[in-house]
């Protein structure tokens, strides 16, 4: 068995970026169709829309395109959108699904001319998958290995012209070998809180729920930038409308449901908090260490590290630093609490300090 704790962890938390059950059904459904209508990464998408553009007045396949970026920011979506629009159909796999170079020679030669294969979490391929890709990706061939041991012979394999798109969350973790025979690469950001409220009001226009701008800007606030994670907190508030309210989603509605939920104004939940709050309480905002920090919320040293630290390091509310964990003057603003030096009667600095 391979149960992976933190994985699990973090797709069930309301705000985690991961894709959980649910959501895979209804994204289907939630995706933009075209890059008219896929909402901000201004850069990316005038980019992207370039490269096609020409692809297509040339009649020819696009440039390999490999997007990467954080959980649930677009890049299967974009994915799709660069299939549409080069009105090319799509293959769907990804780099744990290739074992062997083999099975990724039988997906190659059974490629379409022009049609596009996408590839997720390439940064986790087999390495011998990884090289054949490289022969592919450039010439259009691959070498199909023919029986084993010295009678063993390479039969080389024409492919027909194909767009790979590669996705990543992990870019660094990507061979320059391998990134360079991209001929794009679009780097998916954060989103603004005004595009997610975009992306809010679309939803609910799809999902027919009646959301007020206030009610967007709401749930947006709470979104940690991400689409992914705005459109599972819209389905729990319209929950909320439709069995508390009349079904439209104003702010107070909005916040109310979050604060059921324990999501608060600035998107943490309730594991983010308990860790920000023992930092703050325990142990005077730091500097302490992460095991002493996992052992005082009672949760596991990954637990603490990869799902909760991330988002609040991104907040500016916690910092990593050689000597430990140190909360920033925005995080005492954030759980309302003083900091010890200034509070009424001197407190006890230097206490907690190592
Ligand atoms: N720019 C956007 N405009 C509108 N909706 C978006 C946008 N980007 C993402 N979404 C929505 O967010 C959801 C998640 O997007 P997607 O599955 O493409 O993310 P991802 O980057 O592939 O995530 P992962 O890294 O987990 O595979 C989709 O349902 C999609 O509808
Ligand atoms: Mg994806």
């Amino acid at each position: 068995m391979n149960w992976d704790d933190t994985a699990s962890e973090a797709t069930d938390r309301l705000v985690g970026a991961d894709a959980a059950g649910e959501d895979q059904a209804i994204e289907a459904a939630l995706r933009p169709k075209d890059l008219g209508e896929f909402v901000g990464q201004e850069r990316v998408r005038e980019q992207l829309d370039l490269v096609l553009r020409a692809a297509r007045q040339r009649g020819g396949t696009a440039d390999h395109v490999l997007l990467s970026g954080a959980p649930g920011l677009g890049k299967t979506t974009l994915s799709m959108i660069i299939a549409a629009e080069m009105g090319a159909p799509i293959r769907i796999t990804s780099g744990p699904a290739i074992q062997h170079a083999g099975d990724l020679a039988a997906i190659l030669s059974s490629l379409a001319e022009g049609e596009v294969l996408f590839l997720d979490e390439i940064h986790r391929m087999s390495r011998p998958a990884e090289e054949m890709l490289y022969m592919a990706m450039e010439d259009f061939r691959v070498d199909v290995v023919v029986g084993k041991g010295p009678g063993a012979t390479a039969i080389p394999l024409e492919l027909p012209p194909f767009t790979l798109v590669g996705a990543t969350t992990r870019a660094g973790l990507l061979p320059p070998p391998l990134r360079d025979r991209f001929g794009f690469t679009g780097h998916m950001e954060f989103y603004e809180p005004a595009e997610l409220e975009r992306v809010l009001h679309r939803s609910a226009r799809l999902l027919d729920v009646e959301i007020g701008p206030e009610g967007a800007a709401e749930i947006a606030g709470r979104s940690r930038g991400t689409p992914r994670i705005a459109n599972r907190l819209l389905r729990r508030v319209r929950d909320y409308a439709q069995v508390k309210a009349d079904g439209v989603i104003t702010r107070e509605i909005a916040a109310h449901a979050l604060g059921i939920y324990e999501v608060d104004a600035r998107g943490l939940d309730r594991l983010d908090r308990a860790v920000l709050r023992a930092l703050l309480k325990l142990f005077g905002g730091g500097p302490v260490g992460l095991s002493t920090l996992a052992v005082a919320v009672g949760e596991e040293r990954e637990t603490v590290e990869e799902v909760a630290e991330p988002f609040l390091v991104r907040e500016g509310l916690l910092a990593r630093t050689p000597r430990g964990r140190v909360a920033t003057p925005a995080a005492w603003q954030h759980l309302g609490l003083v900091p010890p030096q200034q509070a009424p009667g001197g407190g006890q600095p230097g206490l907690f300090e190592a």
